[in-house]
C-alpha cells in the first residue's frame, strides 16, 4: 500500500476543495477515492487539486483536477488559487506555473493575499467547448428550458475556459432561479456531449455582474472561479459588458467578488481570494483520511 498524501481543506469563496500533495508519487488520486471523500461529512468537498511532480520543464506542477461525482475536470478557478495558496505558503514564493490536462497556467499571490490565475484564452468554436450541434456564433446557442413559448431559461452563450461552459443571461438576482431543478437537466442536455457548467448571470453594469453555477460533476457550489471567466468573457462578447468585469457570486459567503479582466492579448486573468481550513492525511487509492488536530497551515 502506498503512504497516504498530505493535503488540506480550503476554499475560494466558498468553492470546497482539497488540495492533494501527491509529488514524489507515481499514484494519482482514484475517482473512487474522490466518491468516498465527498460523500463524508467531514471532508464533503466541490474539487480536488492534486499537486504532482511538473511534466514539462519551465512548470512548477502538474495538477490533476477531480470533481465530487470522481469526473475529471480540466480547470478550476477557485482550486488554483487554493493551490498557490498553499505552495505560496511552503515555499514563500509568490509566483507559479501549472500546468493541467488543459494547458500552462501562470499565477501570481499579492501582497495583500489574493492571487491572480491566467485562465488562458477561451474557446469559442462549437465543436472545441463542445456542443453536439453546430453553430457560427456561440455566444447565443438555441437552448431553452421551461415552455416552448414562456422559456424560463434561454439562449445561452457557450465557452470553453478549457472546461465547457453555458451562460445564461437573467434578469433577476441568481438565486431566485429554482437553479437545483434545472442544472442537473441543463448539465445533462445533449446539446453539452461532455456535459457542462450552468452559469445564470446577472449583468448590473457595464463592468459587473452577479452569477451563480450548476457546476459539471459538483452540483450547486458556492462558487466557480471558471464560470466567473466565462460569463465576464460572455458579457464582454455579447456587448453586456466591457473586458474588465466584477463577478459576484451570489452564493457565495458574504457575495464575494472575483475580479476578472479579458485582456487584450486574448487571455483571462482571475483574481480573488483563498482560504485554508485544515489539514490532513489520506489515502489516494481508498479517500480512506484522518484530520491533523495540530492544524498547520502548511501542507
Ligand atoms: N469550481 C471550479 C470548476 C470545477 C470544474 C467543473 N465542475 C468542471 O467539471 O468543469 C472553478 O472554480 O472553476
Amino acid at each position: 500500500m502506498a503512504a497516504h498524501a498530505q493535503f488540506a481543506r480550503m476554499n475560494g469563496l466558498g468553492n470546497r476543495i482539497l488540495v492533494v500533495d501527491m509529488r514524489g508519487r507515481r499514484d494519482a488520486v482514484t475517482p473512487r477515492a474522490a466518491i468516498a471523500l465527498a460523500a463524508d461529512p467531514a471532508t464533503g468537498f466541490d474539487q480536488i487539486m492534486a499537486i504532482h511532480d511538473p511534466r514539462t520543464d519551465g512548470t512548477d506542477a502538474f495538477i490533476d483536477i477531480l470533481n465530487c461525482d470522481g469526473s475529471k475536470a480540466q480547470a478550476c478557478g477557485n482550486g488554483t488559487r487554493c493551490v498557490v495558496q498553499a505552495l505560496a505558503g511552503e515555499t514563500g514564493r509568490k509566483t507559479f506555473t501549472f500546468q493541467t490536462v488543459a494547458g500552462i497556467l501562470n499565477a501570481v499571490e499579492h501582497e495583500d493575499g489574493t492571487i491572480s490565475v491566467d485562465m488562458g484564452r477561451p474557446v469559442f468554436d462549437w465543436d472545441r467547448i463542445p456542443l453536439a450541434e453546430e453553430f457560427f456564433d456561440t455566444s447565443r446557442i438555441e437552448l431553452q428550458i421551461g415552455p416552448i413559448d414562456a422559456p424560463v431559461l434561454h439562449s445561452p452563450s457557450a465557452v470553453s475556459m478549457g472546461n465547457p461552459h453555458a451562460v445564461f443571461w437573467v434578469e433577476r438576482d441568481p438565486m431566485s432561479y429554482d437553479l437545483d431543478r434545472f442544472g442537473p437537466l441543463l448539465e445533462n442536455h445533449p446539446m453539452f456531449p461532455e456535459r457542462a457548467n450552468i452559469t445564470l448571470a446577472q449583468v448590473t453594469s457595464p463592468s459587473a455582474m452577479t452569477t451563480r453555477t450548476w457546476e459539471r460533476g459538483a452540483g450547486l457550489t458556492l462558487a466557480c472561479g471558471s464560470a466567473a471567466c466565462a460569463a465576464a468573457v460572455s458579457g464582454a462578447r455579447t456587448g453586456r459588458t466591457g473586458r474588465t468585469v466584477a463577478v459576484t457570486v451570489a452564493s457565495s459567503p458574504g457575495r464575494g467578488t472575483l475580479h476578472i479582466d479579458w485582456r487584450e492579448d486574448g487571455k483571462v486573468v482571475m483574481t480573488g481570494p483563498a482560504e485554508w481550513e485544515w489539514s490532513g492525511t489520506l489515502d489516494p487509492e481508498t479517500g480512506a483520511f484522518s484530520r491533523d488536530e495540530a492544524g498547520a497551515a502548511a501542507l
